[in-house]
């Protein structure tokens, strides 16, 4: 079973989502993703996204500020999963993002994310953790668990 975190992380006004232009696996390369990667053996979920965002985004995240927000999986089990994590960072640490290795991380606007360069999920998978932080305008939190049929 392998094992993957993402990351959705915000700018305090929402308006603003952090992605990484891919390189790698091949059916990701020349499109854009959240940060993340493979749990690695003996890592926690939660370890391994706080350690991903400053492998390749060079900024430090708060382990006790992200929130869990649900499970992509292979529907016939035994394959992988994806954890899905937030956060909503500061803006001074905002304003650190940097490339820490060839897969270029950017601020994205989450109003005009642009649709042929995203991964599909992505169009999705952004309001879906934007919302456990706009409790001002939905209230209440929602948890995903998604499964992916086999072909
Ligand atoms: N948005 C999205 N991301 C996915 C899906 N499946 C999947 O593996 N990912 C993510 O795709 C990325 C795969 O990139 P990668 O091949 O560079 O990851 P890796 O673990 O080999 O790299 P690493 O060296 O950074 O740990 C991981 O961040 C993983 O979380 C999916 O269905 N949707």
């Amino acid at each position: 079973m392998k094992k993957y975190t993402i990351g959705a992380v915000f700018t305090p006004d929402l308006n603003k989502v952090l992605l990484i232009k891919k390189t790698k696996p091949e059916d990701q390369a020349g499109r854009l993703n959240m940060p993340g990667g493979k749990i690695e053996p003996g890592e926690g979920s939660l370890s391994c996204v706080v350690r991903e965002i400053t492998e390749e985004a060079g900024i430090h995240t708060d382990p006790n500020k992200w929130i869990y927000a649900g499970r992509i999986e292979n529907a016939g089990g035994g394959m992988f999963y994806v954890d899905i994590w937030t956060i909503v960072i500061p803006w001074n640490i905002a304003g650190n993002i940097e490339s820490m290795t060839e897969e270029k991380v950017g601020w994205y606007n989450v109003w005009s994310l642009p649709a042929y360069q995203c991964l599909p999920n992505i169009h999705w998978l952004v309001p879906f953790a934007r919302n456990f932080h706009d409790q001002g305008n939905f209230g209440t939190l929602v948890f995903g668990e998604f499964k992916y049929q086999n072909q």
